[in-house]
Parts: structure tokens; sequence; C-alpha cells
């Protein structure tokens, strides 16, 4: 009933969906460099399939009884006037017409716009395609870089729904833009699986050679298949001749082999790979007693494995290069960059299964990764069992969301083999497999550390983030992986956390760290707040990275040095002891100096802080706005903002943490100074009050607040008000006067007219174009403009080009 559609071997076109057309557009034209991919991508979906079945057997034995898993590849050349052409045959799951029409008519695959828009903005030469295709994998349509034809003959397993399954076949060129699925002429001579048939372009035809083709497997695929790839190939071997006893020196198993070249034609052996191979009996063979007996050269079919290597994880380390390490990955995970790094280990899970495992660092973290924040499930965990691929599900038992793009093949010794997946899930093994492997990449990680400086640099660079991110994850872990954390500070780049501390000065008590998401750490430097921390020479972090701020709130200290936010209260240089007697002198004394100032900004900066205090922080700056330990950092604010939480915001908490900052005034400022003094002239007794001089310096005092919080990072809380008090500012400074008014008079627009136009009169949208338009660009002047505006052009020739004036000389 399923096949009814193709019911009497008709065949029946299908549009290719418009992604597909794209996808083999750029196949077609600007891949052309890559054409060899061709065989790892049918291979590895024919290995797919093949794996797919055997999972599918798992739970359904009727589909699989047994019969050998594997997949043949033939080279026909071009002897019967079909043309030549390459035929790659799996025993796998199969497809249906349906399957058939759906899976190589469609593309399903998530990203494949965004996909097609960069390749196709990459140009036609492909050149800088290499690396688009390794992330993406091209997969079926590769087969027309090389063939302008490809059948595809598939037939299903036999399933309750379909108990008698009809193979049939997909047929496409590769400059058609539909395809046909039809009932094969041929019957169900697969029995089960797909068989593809790439008719190869006439620049294609290096493919039929057997040794091309191997040379491909073994550089693409030779680790893309755990089923055995065979090869089909001839050999010709020598036999006894019984027939012939004329010609003893030459015989052939072809009809259409050279027969009439003799042994004086030919000096040595001559090989000729297509055809037989010609003798050349020398005389000393003659002369040898009793005569050898008459041979002749037969040809031999013979399939060959491509394959026969054991896989290469249980294979000893020390005899595996680099190379076949980097293939293996390239072939096994489908990413066809190099990997950063890897480890080859055994091991024994505590409870008898042991195991054999390869793990990888990969040389990039993709932007999926960090664009998919909860999307924390490892796709990449193989778990095999017996060298058999069980699934790289693992469940609840899955890592976490910072070591998710870890990759991973591990092939266990004892598992039962046919565990479904729900009882995989409560299996030992499998709840112990993400301690185990966590252990061994941070190892993997830390032996870089150790013994290779250089390679770290390069690891930093792709994992920095995800080093902050595991150590705020990962209670058991933090301590190694914020040991791995680089910063730069306001005296070096790459700074790790052991080399801060080993760096501190005399005294020195806290970790000091200045932190603004998205500044550059350039800019950071120059903050008011680092100010006198680094013209002292004391070090600080410098932070940009969002994750910063919460990685140091969520360790707090690091081998028992605090962190201090030196943006916030509570920052202590730890010298301070030292000078104590004269510092608390001179505090003391400043204190009494600056108080009437103190306590009018009290009054004055109410609303934004709230206390005001003399700084030891700042050098040059006449003062700065400082959190309080329980209040928001401008970067905190800026965050909060940024996320729109809601949070607490309104709440008690929220308020008081919003409010928890203190201005600092910095006493050797000459502005601090000078305003000291005119707060110390202002009149106190209440009839001498003279208003206009005191609100003048209530509006400095406001800019001067107002410009301490955007010197420190956080914003004005009315723009508006803070401008137009600069605006009175800088008109007492120009001797203008401020009460002097704007005349703010404008023309006010006409009555109300809710009349629509007429047909006639309509609103001109566009002018009207000229009479004689020649196609040409032009500036089009409306009419009622006409006679004040005038505009010179260059004038252009025929051909477009502007028609240059030279000036008399
Ligand atoms: N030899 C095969 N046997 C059974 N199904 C196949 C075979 N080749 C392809 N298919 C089906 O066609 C689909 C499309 O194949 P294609 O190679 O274009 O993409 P893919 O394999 O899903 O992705 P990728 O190549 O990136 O792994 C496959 O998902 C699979 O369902």
């Amino acid at each position: 009933a399923d096949d009814a559609g193709f019911a009497g071997g008709q065949k029946v076109k299908h549009n290719y969906q418009s992604d597909v057309a794209r996808l083999r557009k750029i196949v077609i034209n600007s891949l052309y460099s890559h054409q060899e991919i061709f065989i790892r991508e049918l291979v590895s979906n024919a290995n797919d399939a093949l794996e797919k079945l055997r999972l599918t057997a798992l739970t359904d034995k009727g589909v699989w009884n047994g019969e050998p898993l594997n997949i043949t590849i033939k080279a026909v050349k071009d002897e019967d006037g079909k043309g030549g052409r390459i035929i790659i045959t799996d025993t796998g799951i199969g497809m249906s017409p349906e399957e058939l029409t759906t899976n190589l008519g469609t593309l399903a695959k998530s990203g494949t716009s965004d996909f097609l828009a960069k390749a196709e903005g990459q140009g036609q030469d492909g050149t800088g395609n290499g690396n688009l295709i390794g992330a993406f994998g091209l997969g079926f349509y590769s087969s027309f870089l090389v063939a302008d034809r490809v059948t595809v003959a598939s037939i299903p397993p036999k399933s309750a729904k379909v108990p008698e399954p009809a193979q049939h076949v997909f047929s496409s060129s590769a400059d058609d833009a539909a395809f046909e699925i039809f009932p094969d002429p041929r019957g169900n001579i697969l029995g089960r699986g797909t068989e593809i048939t790439l008719f190869l372009k006439s620049d294609a035809l290096e493919y039929l050679e057997t040794d091309k083709i191997k040379e491909l497997i073994h550089k693409h695929s030779s680790f893309s298949s755990s089923f055995p790839v065979y090869l089909f190939t001839q050999r010709t071997e020598e036999v006894p001749d019984e027939d012939d006893v004329e010609e003893p020196s030459i015989s052939t198993s072809t009809a259409d082999a050279d027969t009439t070249e003799t042994p004086a034609d030919s000096e040595s052996t001559k090989v000729d790979e297509d055809e037989a191979i010609v003798e050349d009996v020398t005389e000393e063979s003659e002369k040898k007693e009793p005569p050898p007996p008459k041979m002749k050269s037969v040809v031999v079919d013979e399939w060959v494995q491509l394959n026969a290597q054991p896989p290469i994880w249980t294979r000893d380390s020390k005899n595996i290069s680099d190379e076949e390490y980097t293939s293996f990955y390239n072939a096994f995970f489908k990413d066809f960059t190099k990997p950063l790094a890897w480890h080859h280990f055994s091991g024994d899970s505590g409870d008898g299964v042991s195991f054999k495992a390869i793990l990888y660092l990969p040389g990039q973290i993709t932007e999926e990764y960090w664009q998919q924040p909860l999307a924390s499930k490892s796709k990449d965990i193989k778990l095999m069992v017996k060298r058999t691929f069980i699934t790289s599900d693992l469940g609840d038992h899955g890592l976490p969301k910072w070591a998710s793009w870890v990759k991973v093949v591990v092939d266990a010794d004892d598992l039962p083999l046919n565990v479904s997946r729900e009882t995989l899930q409560s299996n030992r093994f499998l709840k112990q497999l993400k301690g185990i492997i966590i252990k061994r990449m941070i190892q993997l990680f830390t032996k870089i550390y150790e013994e290779d400086p250089e390679k770290f640099r390069e690891v930093e660079g792709i994992y920095g983030s995800i080093f902050k991110l595991g150590a705020v994850e990962d209670l058991k872990n933090r301590d190694k992986l914020a040991a791995f954390t680089r910063f730069t500070t306001t005296q070096r780049n790459e700074t790790s956390l052991d080399m801060y501390l080993e760096n501190k000065k005399k005294g020195q008590k806290q970790i000091f760290y200045l932190a603004e998401m998205g500044k550059k750490p350039e800019e950071l430097a120059q903050s008011i707040f680092v100010e006198k921390l680094h013209a002292r020479g004391y070090e600080v972090l410098l932070l940009t990275e969002p994750l910063d701020e919460i990685l140091f709130g969520n360790i707090r200290q690091w081998k028992n040095v605090p962190f201090q936010d030196v943006a916030k209260a509570g920052l202590k240089f730890g010298d301070e002891e030292q000078d104590l007697e004269d510092e608390k002198q001179e505090q003391k004394r400043m204190a009494e100096k600056f108080k009437p100032l103190l306590d009018w900004l009290k009054t004055e900066a109410k609303d934004a802080v709230r206390d005001v205090v003399i700084s030891n922080r700042l050098v040059k700056s006449p003062c700065a706005i400082v959190a309080e330990t329980g209040g928001y950092t401008a970067n905190v604010q800026k965050m909060m903002a940024a996320s729109n939480a809601k949070g607490n915001r309104g709440g008690i908490l929220h308020e008081f943490a919003m409010k928890a900052k203190v201005l600092e005034i910095n006493p050797r400022s000459p502005l601090i100074e000078g305003l000291l003094r005119r707060v110390e002239d202002l009149p106190s007794e209440e009839d001498e009050k003279d208003l206009e001089t005191e609100e003048e310096l209530r509006e400095v005092a406001s800019i001067l607040i107002d410009g301490a919080l955007v010197r420190s990072g956080f914003e004005v809380p009315n723009s508006n008000l803070f401008f137009s008090r600069v605006d009175r500012v800088l008109r007492r400074s120009l001797g203008v006067s401020e009460t002097a008014p704007t005349d703010e008079t404008v023309k006010p627009a006409p009555p109300v007219d809710p009349e629509l136009p007429s047909e006639e009169e309509q609103y001109p949208i566009m002018p009207p174009l000229d009479e004689e338009d020649d196609g040409k660009a032009k500036v089009i002047i409306p009419e009622h403009m006409k006679k004040d505006v005038s505009i010179e052009m260059e004038e252009i020739d025929d051909d477009d080009n502007p028609v240059v004036q030279h000036d008399e000389l």
C-alpha cells in the first residue's frame, strides 16, 4: 500500500526543494578544488545507515538476522557504453521511495540557509570554502562534484508496515532542477540497503583507478566506518596453462589484449595495468630442464578490505602517528579542523568495566556553543561497546555546559551489547563516565600548562572563557580551572592568578581588580579607580568579559588572598600601617580642613550617594563615586540594565544597593580646594544669605557629582537637567546673562483639515518622469523648486565616464 504511488514502474518526477537547488549549485560550481571529498561523504553516509540498522535491530529483531554489514566500492570502466562509474553499496537501513524523496530531495539540516549564504558570499573559486565544507558536510550532494548523473537504488528492511518492500531508484542529473523516483527495473537485487552509482564526469575519470580510490579512502575515510569497506580489484595471476601448448611464452586472459606483442618487443617484464601481464621469458629460463610448465595469466576478481586495521583506540599509542590521530578525529567526529590536543588512555571503572578511550580538545569552540547558553547537551561522547557504536546520547549523565564541547570515543569491554537506551541510563559505568572524562580533560590541560607554555597560550586563546565558565559552574574543579585563567593587568598581558600573587607588594592583602564588560583593557587602565594604584606600582587585573565579575564573585579569593574591586569601598594598599602615625595625623588634619565642604556636599549629594569622604585612591581626578561593599558597581548596574533583569528592582534591597555609593573627593585637587573656599565663604547667618551665590555653587557641585558618576562608569540620572546646568555655567563663564531668554517662538501648524485629496489633486508621491527618459540616472527637481535650485553636474560621455575639462594653462 505504501508503494501505491509508484506502482506500475512509472517514473515520478519531483522538483528539488529550493535550498537543495542552491546547495547543488554551490557544490557543482564553486567547490571544484575539493572534488575528492565525495568519497568520504558517501562512505560516511553508508556507515551511518549500517549503524542505524544495527541500532534498530536491538529493539526490532526482524530487520536484521545477522547477514554481513559492510560497504563495497566498485569502479566500472566504460566498456559497456554506459559510461565510467563508481558504485558504492551498503547493506544498511535502506530507504523507501518516500524516504528517497525527502532525504535526498530536501535539506533538513538546521543552519542550511546560513551556510548557503556564507558559501555563496565566498565567490566562485571555492578557495575559501574548505572550512565551510568541513563545518557543514555536504553529504550526498557532494556526488555531483564528480558525477553528472547519480542513481540511488535502495530498499528498506522488511517491517510490519511494509512486509514486502520494493527496491526503488532515485535518479538525477547534475544540471536538472528535478529528480525521478521509480521502481528498480532490475527488481530487488540488493536484498537490503543502498547502492549509489556515480556516472563520472569526463574530467573525473581518474577516480576509476583502484589505486586512486585506495589512496582517498586511506586519506579521508580510513576511520569513518566501523564496518568493513571492500574495494573491488582485479589481480592478474600466473597459472599453468593446460590448453595452450603452442605459445608458451605469452598468454593473456582478455580477448582484446595486444597479442601481437612478442618478447622481442619488450625488454623486460611489462605490466599493463588494465590488461594482462605480458611475460617476458628470458634466455636463461629457456635453457632450464625440464621445461617450465606452460603458464597463462588470468585475471582474478577480489574484494580487498581497505580498513582492515583494528580501530585506532584499541591500538598502542606508541605506534600511532599524529596524522593518524588527526585523520581519525576528522573522520570520526566529522570535524575537519585540526584538533588542538588529545589524550589516549585506558582505564577501569572500578567495578569491572575496563575501557579504552581517546579524548580530543577541538581546535575551536563554535559560535553556536556560546549562542545557545542553555543547550548543554554533549553530542560528541561516542560510547562503543566492544568496538560497536552504541550511543552518543548520555542523557542525564551528559557533561555540564562548560565541558560539553569535548570529543571523546569510549569503548567499554563488557557492557551488555543489547542494552536498550533506557537500561543504559541506569548503568553504573555510564554514571561514572562524566567524572572520568572531566578528570582526564583537566589532566590534559594541566599537562600542556606545565610542559608547553607556548601551546598553552594557544589553549588559553581558545578555552579562556571556558575555564572561567567551568570555574563558576564546577565547584569540584574550581581551583584547577581558575588556575588556567589569564587576565590583562595594568602592568602586563596574560597574567594568571598565581602570577599576580608572585608579583604582589609587601603587605598587600588584596588582589585588586576593576571590571567593566565590553570595555577594552587599555580604556579600563585609564579609569580613575586605578590611577593611584598604578602610580604607586600596584598591579590591577582589568576584567572586560561578562564572565569575569561573575567568576570573581564566585571564587572570592585566591590562595587565601581576597579579591578587591577597586571601584568599591574597602580598598587597602597594605602599607598603611608603616606610616600609620603620619597618615593618621594627615587624615585627621584633612578631615578637619575639609569638614565644611564634606558637610555641605553630603546634603547636596544625598540623592546620589550615601556618604561623602576624603579619598585615598585618587591622584589627579577631583572626585569619584565608589560602590560600597553591598552596592552595585557601574558594571553590575550596566549588566542589570542590559539583561533587563527585573529581580529585585524596586525592592528595598535594590534601592539600597543602588544608593550604596560614596562620593570620594581628592583633597589635593585645586578644584576641590576652590570649592572648599567658596563654601567656607558662604555667610552662615540667615539674614546675610546670598541666594544667588548659593544656587551657583549648588550647580557647580551638581555638575561635579554628575561628572564623578560618569568618570566612574555610571550614568547621569537626568541628562536634561545636567546639560541645562552646564549651559548656565557656560553662560556665566562667557559673561552672557543667565536669565536672558532664548526666543522660543515658532510658527504654529495651520488649523485641522480632515479633508482628503480628490483623485486629480492627489499629492505627488514621486515627481513625474521626464518625457524623454534616456534611462540614465539624473536628479529630478520638483517643479516648485526649480526657480530656487540649480544643480551642476559633471558632464558624462556616452560610456558613462565623466568628461574632464582641462583648464587652459
Ligand atoms: N547510504 C544511505 N543509506 C540510507 N540512507 C541514506 C544514505 N545516504 C543518505 N541517506 C539519507 O539521506 C539523508 C541525507 O544525506 P546527506 O548526506 O545529504 O546528509 P546527512 O548525512 O544527514 O548529513 P551529513 O552529511 O552532514 O552527515 C541522510 O540523513 C540519510 O537519512
